[in-house]
């Protein structure tokens, strides 16, 4: 990890990889028999998790990005979520990548327009889950870790758009 003062290692490089390739076999195990599934990666905090992911897995897959950002460069929501970005997913499985549920608004969102499209079913995957900062519910079907309701970075997460290139997951001192 690059030295920089007011970071803590939390989750390393080792225990992502471990825990990516159990995810990767729950999620090739249950869609198996379906046609492709499709990954849907939320922008821009999830391009680590979802290419490490996807070539875990050991079942077809076809791969779309949507961008959401409400945090912007704050260390706590706007409140609000812009979605850019246009995919169809109309009568697809669709497997949402996120980085991290915190308060579980841009999760919400971003079912809340998918589903318009009438996709055959949404899962959503997510590397970090902050269950204590939730404030609109969500439970994701796949989770890599839960942590405590503290600031992270690394491994796509960035703290006011630094550290995302970490390949592993710091706590970040406030
Ligand atoms: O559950 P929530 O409270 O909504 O927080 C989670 C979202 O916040 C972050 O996105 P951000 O808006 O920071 O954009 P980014 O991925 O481009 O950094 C993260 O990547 C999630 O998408
Ligand atoms: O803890 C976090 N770190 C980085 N981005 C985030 N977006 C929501 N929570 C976080």
């Amino acid at each position: 990890m690059k030295d920089s003062p007011g970071l803590t290692p939390l989750i390393t490089t080792t225990q992502i990889r471990k825990r990516i390739a159990v995810l990767a076999g729950q999620i090739s195990h249950d869609f198996d028999s379906r046609e492709p599934l499709m990954i849907v990666s939320i922008l821009k905090g999830s391009f680590m998790f979802t290419a490490d992911l996807v070539r875990a897995l050991s079942i077809p897959c076809t791969i779309d990005f949507l961008q959401a950002s409400s945090y912007g460069t704050r260390r706590s929501s706007s409140g609000t979520v812009a979605i850019t970005g246009s995919i169809t997913v109309k009568g697809r499985h669709v497997l949402l990548v996120e980085d991290i549920i915190d308060t579980g608004l841009t999760i919400n969102r971003i079912v809340d327009h998918l589903r318009l499209q009438q996709p055959s079913s949404i899962r959503i995957c997510t590397l970090l889950d902050k269950p204590a900062a939730r404030r609109f519910p969500c439970t994701p079907d796949y989770t890599g870790f839960r942590i405590d309701n503290i600031f992270v970075a690394g491994y796509g997460l960035d703290d006011r758009e630094r550290y995302r290139e970490l390949p592993c997951i710091v706590a970040v001192e406030r």
